[in-house]
């Protein structure tokens, strides 16, 4: 069993969830209310900077030239590809950036980002890289499994982008890579260390089905 294999079969009943959860089942059947969805976008847009900012402190503790590239290429690709997804709902949506940078982050949304971000400033580079691994993964997940469940879904005029934007292929990409990085510097890890990479991950796991509640609900 690889490194991450094995976090993913510790954190297998939390990601169930996702796919059952109203909000991913909404977006899935398109009966989702766009004022949820509204909300989840600036949120969502927010804890994005957040996230970047991440990759970007694993910029600076990098210990070798693949570890660099591949954070400091994902800076870019979430701030001018991803991001992109959330411009163009906005713009749909009549929200302006700034308005939405504006916006609170709800307390769900803020504990998940400074969780990361600790993780961030306190470790090392396969610890980062976890912390980063279940949001990037469990994304994919998401929107391959709706899109086996309901094969029209990244048509639909309105949730079809955000679909779409996830099972695209260059998602896929950027996912392996982060993948195989995780194997390679966790290859050597003894079972305490394997532990700690459960307990960040499994903990990222929790704050994505917090992330969906939060959404659900327009927690504040
Ligand atoms: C909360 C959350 N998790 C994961 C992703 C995927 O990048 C996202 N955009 N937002």
């Amino acid at each position: 069993m690889t490194v991450t294999e094995r976090l993913l079969k510790d954190t297998e009943s939390i990601w169930a969830e996702y796919h059952q959860h109203p909000f991913v089942q909404g977006i899935a059947d398109g009966t989702l209310d766009k004022e949820k969805f509204k909300y989840y976008m600036i949120q969502d847009y927010l804890y994005l900077l957040d996230y970047t900012k991440v990759f970007a402190i694993g910029v600076a503790k990098a210990k070798d030239m693949e570890f660099m590239k591949r954070f400091a290429n994902s800076t870019h690709a979430i701030l001018d590809g991803e991001m992109d997804i959330h411009r163009s709902y906005m713009a749909r949506l009549g929200i302006t950036p700034e308005e939405a940078e504006h916006t609170k982050q709800a307390l769900d949304n803020l504990s998940y980002t400074s969780y990361m971000l600790r993780v961030a400033y306190e470790e090392g580079q396969a610890e980062v890289a976890a912390s980063i691994l279940s949001c990037a993964l469990s994304y994919e997940a998401i929107a391959r499994q709706i899109v086996a469940e309901h094969p029209e879904a990244d048509k639909h005029p309105f949730y079809g982008e955000w679909v779409s934007g996830y099972v695209s292929d260059s998602y896929h990409e950027e996912n392996e890579s982060l993948v195989v990085l995780v194997d390679r510097l966790a290859a050597d890890y003894n079972e305490a260390q394997l532990a700690h990479l459960s307990e960040i991950f499994t903990a990222c796991s929790r704050y994505e089905k917090a992330f969906w509640d939060m959404a659900w609900e327009m927690r504040k």
